[in-house]
């Protein structure tokens, strides 16, 4: 995939969105904002089942230009979108390196566990060794390891991300490590630090994209400002879990 263009539906009054249809590249990082109910879930799902005018919206996504057929949608739709949301935990009994050698053959991929596991040992602060199980990682751990996975392992060339910061992770890492390897990212948030990492965000009310809105300079200089708290946070955050004074 390289693009996906999403085609304006309606409301839920049905009153026609008012957006031209919007083009989305991969490699691409699109923030997702709007109060709880404004549709922001029901986007993601049309986008998810390429819908064809046949969702409650009456969108239309098309993939690399084309609409595809319903049998095509069907076997695309489980493998379009990866997932990553609050709280996922593996419940394989298997070492981080057998999984991941197992998923690395799977997917028919040329890469080493280890780089992956080196991705993974970015994001998160507590290290991951390839020799632990699974079911044995932190929350944090996990949730490092899945983004490594779908970024570097995965096929799926979307990436749905419901507000990705706990547990420690560098959420800053994170999405570039998934934009790095050409992945589309969508993520839901209410954090404008996170949102103004996005060039386009997309604002939801009443079930609609009532606007497009590309990142202006004056917000580029709002989320520098943002970045240098976050940068200090995520610095004291760090001393306060070591257990020493925040100075
Ligand atoms: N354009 C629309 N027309 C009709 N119904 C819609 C439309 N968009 C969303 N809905 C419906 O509105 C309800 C709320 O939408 P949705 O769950 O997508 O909101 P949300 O922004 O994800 O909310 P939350 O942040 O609370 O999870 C759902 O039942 C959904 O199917």
């Amino acid at each position: 995939m390289e693009h996906i263009t999403i085609y304006p539906g309606y409301d839920k009054n049905r009153r026609p969105e008012a957006f031209s249809p919007l083009t989305l590249q991969a490699g691409e990082l699109c923030a997702i904002v709007g109060n709880t109910g404004s549709g922001k879930s029901r986007l993601l799902k049309d986008m998810e089942q390429l819908v064809d005018r046949d969702s409650v919206t009456g969108r239309r996504i098309a993939l690399d230009n084309a609409v595809l057929p319903p049998a095509r949608r069907l076997e695309l739709s489980g493998r379009l979108i990866a997932h990553l949301s609050q709280n996922m935990r593996f419940v394989l009994d298997l070492t981080v390196e057998e999984f991941l050698r197992l998923h690395i053959s799977c997917r028919k991929k040329d890469i080493l566990p280890e780089l992956v596991i080196a991705a993974a040992n970015t994001i998160t602060p507590e290290a991951i060794c390839s020799c632990v199980s699974l079911n044995r990682l932190s929350g944090g751990q996990s949730r490092a390891l899945m983004i490594a996975d779908i970024a570097m392992i995965c096929d799926s060339p979307i990436v749905l991300v419901d507000e990705i910061e706990n547990a420690g992770i560098n959420k800053k890492k994170a999405l570039e490590l998934l934009t790095g390897n050409q992945k589309l990212v969508f993520i839901v948030t209410h954090d404008p630090h996170t949102a103004l990492m996005a060039p386009r965000r997309l604002v939801m009310k009443n079930g609609a994209v009532a606007s497009v809105i590309r990142r202006t300079d004056q917000e580029l200089l709002q989320f520098h400002l943002l970045d240098q708290m976050y940068e200090k946070q995520t610095a004291l955050q760090s001393l306060l879990r070591k257990g020493t004074l925040l100075i």
